[in-house]
């Protein structure tokens, strides 16, 4: 059996507008293994952001369980939560959230000088093929090079976990395959349990496991016995 890293039982998320309640999650279960590449899949407003929030420690859920290496993190409190995402979580969005006035290095380094066990900013960056941009500043980035600063910078300090929420919203398909494949190259290298939410279908290809959300359930998972290499998914 592999290592269980998340387990979640009957998750719900509500949010009170006023008059009006949007249910955002209504029962989620769910379990993530380490090392698996799982993309969740579904509209827009089906609840993919909600429960990676939850599952990073961004967002409480409104009732139901979230356990994580054995902790439980519905009960956690604020102090508990900070804790977990520094040195356990990774997080990648679709916009990259670089300092402008940093070098690509230095924005890895923004995190690596603050993690217990964190691995070079240039070995981050190496990992993402931006060797040779290390003293770039931002703005003399593409989208996609942005974006994979923004991995190097997120798996520098070797999380168990990397939640990415769009990583390739922002970018046109080439781009992205590119984003992709660092993704699946840090996944496979460093054995990070990897959550990707998309509403592209044909990212599903790369994937170990593939979780479709509707209306704030998960309504399928299907195995991957042979995910495809992002070079080879065409959108
Ligand atoms: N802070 C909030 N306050 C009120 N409603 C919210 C809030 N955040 C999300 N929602 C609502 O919860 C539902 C699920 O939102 P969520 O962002 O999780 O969906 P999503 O699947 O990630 O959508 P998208 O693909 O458009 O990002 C939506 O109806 C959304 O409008």
């Amino acid at each position: 059996m592999p290592d269980l890293v998340f387990r979640a039982r009957a998750l719900t998320k509500t949010y009170d507008m006023g008059e009006q309640q949007i249910h955002a999650l209504r029962g989620v279960d769910l379990e993530l293994y380490r090392g698996e590449l799982v993309v969740l899949l579904g509209a827009s407003g089906s609840g993919k952001s909600t429960l990676l929030n939850i599952l990073g420690g961004l967002d409480t859920a409104t009732s139901g369980e979230v356990q994580y290496s054995g902790r439980d993190l519905t009960r956690a409190g604020d102090r508990e939560l900070t804790e977990y995402r520094r040195h356990h979580v990774g997080f990648v969005f679709q916009f990259y959230n670089l300092i402008a006035s940093l070098t690509a290095r230095e924005n890895v380094e923004v995190v690596t000088e603050i993690a217990a066990h964190p691995m070079s900013a240039d070995e981050a960056l190496a990992l993402v093929g931006l060797s040779d941009r290390a003293d770039h500043f931002p703005a003399q980035l593409s989208g996609g090079q942005q974006q994979r600063v923004a991995i190097a910078r997120a798996i520098a300090k070797r999380p168990q976990v990397l939640l990415c929420d769009e990583p390739t919203g922002a970018l046109d398909s080439q781009t992205g395959l590119i984003v992709l494949e660092a993704l699946q190259t840090v996944n496979r290298e460093l054995g990070t349990t990897t959550a990707v939410i998309t509403h592209n279908a044909a990212i599903a290809g790369m994937a170990d496991r593939v979780m479709l959300l509707s209306d704030g359930r998960i309504s399928e998972v299907r195995v991957n016995a042979n995910p495809q290499s992002p070079k080879d998914i065409h959108w």
